[in-house]
């Protein structure tokens, strides 16, 4: 599923508008009547107040307004605007509420009408800066009021294209996004404004476009990584090469994730025994350069409970090696350190690379704020792409994939995963899933989209604040297949 920027969505309203010649009036009725008919089905039988902006967000809540009147609700319009004073489709979709007999006042700092539910028509994806004055007033005043708030479109508050959110934003509990849902209201923290996000099809078609980010979905991934024919063997699911550092827990969690996700043989890379050892993997011993004893054909995962234990040169040489690679942690800060003509040498690395950044370490390597990265994961999961010339995963609620243009959102995962060890888990499963042939992309997507769906299981059973590490790579078989069998939605928990 398509998540779509304010520009995006103005494209595909104009090919509706001018190349299948649906009127925008129109559009604005059906996107009324779609949001009606979400109320019937979920929404209070109270009266119910329509706020209403002065552009065709606004025009939408007066159709809404318009179609609850035809079902015999009891509601009314406060709008931000005379209506005189509207132009256009909004003017018209507001003359049709106001003669269908919907009363409509004009907000001038009055309390808000009581009602059983708000509908926040005041901004959509024309919002373009943080709101002030007379809007601002009534966002303070909703930010009060325990009535739920339905958001048309995009909450109030919320940057469309980047997720940030303004003061006074918008708290609602259901989002009706129109046509496709906008990015903004997929990745945090503008999501925790959007509350449930239900998608209305009021007859644009969404037509394709390779640079819309999407919702990562995983069945033809998981179906793709995993298959195995009768004639199977080891060799055919690759092979995965962990290199330990000075921490060997780390690097055993990342070992048992990637054997617990498809990896056909996995060796760790030791310049001391591993006690106890472990059954199913193979030891190589180092002794001397680690690039001397370096598999051909491996997938190499670098960095957890790595510090400093291996030369800044020896990250160098493992990616510059032209096979599928890992890094996390500080093998991480190692590859930002090669000069920028170095990282970039490699028109291809990113297909091949994957880093697996918490915030705090993308915002160490770009050199922002913890902060600002939060605010703008989107734009921060980008630059460090480019920096790096690797696709990312930001890591966090909704991960990010960011790969040169290609951006996709995880739907699933929570507090569960929030534990030490998980992100040492979490490159394993992707290490599995480069080893079974999956571009950096699409292991980096399907891999938090497993590691986020068995923490999701986990949490049935196990409050957040209990779980483990080793919790989580059990759960991973039963979450591949969930992946495999497309019966659970991406985004059933
Ligand atoms: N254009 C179309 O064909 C359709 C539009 N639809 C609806 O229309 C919305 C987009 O409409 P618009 O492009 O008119 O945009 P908005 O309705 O979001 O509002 C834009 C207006 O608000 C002003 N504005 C922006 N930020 C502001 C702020 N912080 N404080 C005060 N004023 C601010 C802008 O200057 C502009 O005049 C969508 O979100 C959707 O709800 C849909 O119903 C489908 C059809
Ligand atoms: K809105």
């Amino acid at each position: 599923m398509y998540l779509v920027t304010s520009e995006q969505m103005r494209e595909l309203d104009r090919h509706a508008v001018t190349s299948l010649h649906i009127p925008e009036i129109v559009l604005l009725h059906l996107a009324g009547k779609a949001i009606a008919d979400v109320l019937v089905q979920r929404g209070p039988r109270g009266h119910i107040v329509v706020l209403a902006g002065k552009g065709n967000n606004g025009g939408d809540g007066y159709a809404a307004a318009r179609w609850l009147k035809h079902y015999q609700y009891s509601v009314e319009v406060v709008s931000l605007v005379h209506p005189e004073t509207l132009t256009g489709s909004v003017a018209l979709a507001a003359q049709s509420a106001i003669a269908a007999g919907v009363p409509v006042r004009v907000y001038s700092g009055q309390p808000l009408p009581e009602a059983q539910l708000y509908l926040d028509a005041l901004l959509g994806t024309g919002q373009n800066r943080p709101p002030a004055d007379r809007l601002l007033q009534m966002l303070e005043s909703l930010a009060h009021t325990s009535t739920p708030i339905w958001a048309v479109d995009v909450p109030t508050g919320v940057d469309t294209d980047t997720g940030a959110v303004y003061p006074g934003a918008v708290q609602a509990v259901l989002t009706i996004a129109m046509a496709a849902q906008k990015i903004g209201t997929a990745v945090t923290p503008g999501c925790l404004q959007a509350g449930e996000v239900v998608v209305a099809d009021i007859g644009i078609p969404i037509l394709h476009n390779p640079s819309f980010a999407t919702w990562i979905e995983p069945a033809e991934l998981a179906a793709r990584a995993a298959y195995r024919p009768v004639t199977a063997h080891k060799g055919l699911a690759g092979h995965v090469a962990v290199i330990v550092g000075c921490l060997p827990g780390a690097a055993k969690l990342a070992a048992l994730a990637a054997a617990r996700s498809g990896a056909g043989r996995i060796s760790l890379l030791t310049a001391s025994a591993i006690e106890p050892p472990l059954p199913d993997m193979l030891m190589i011993p180092v002794n001397g350069a680690l690039r001397n004893s370096l598999p051909e054909g491996a997938v190499f995962l670098m960095g957890p409970g790595m510090l400093d234990a291996w030369p800044i040169e020896v990250v160098w040489s493992v990616v510059e090696s032209g096979g599928k690679v890992v890094l996390d942690a500080e093998a991480m800060d190692a590859w930002l350190s090669a000069p920028e003509e170095r990282r970039l040498a490699d028109p291809f690395l990113a297909e091949r690379v994957v880093l697996t950044p918490h915030p705090k370490e993308c915002a160490r390597l770009i050199g922002w704020t913890v902060d600002s990265v939060q605010k703008h994961r989107l734009a921060a999961a980008r630059r460090l792409s480019q920096q790096a010339n690797a696709t990312v995963l930001l890591k966090g609620y909704r991960s990010i994939v960011n790969s040169q243009q290609s951006v996709s959102v995880n739907p699933v995962g929570g507090p569960s995963l929030a534990v030490a060890g998980s992100g040492d888990v979490l490159a394993g499963v992707i290490a599995a899933l480069l080893a079974q042939g999956l571009s950096a992309y699409d292991a980096a997507r399907l891999g938090c989209w497993l590691h986020g769906r068995a923490g999701d299981r986990l949490a049935r059973r196990i409050p957040a604040a209990a779980c483990m590490a080793s919790d989580v790579v059990q759960e991973l078989p039963q979450a591949l297949t969930d992946a495999l069998g497309v019966k659970m939605k991406s985004t059933d928990k």
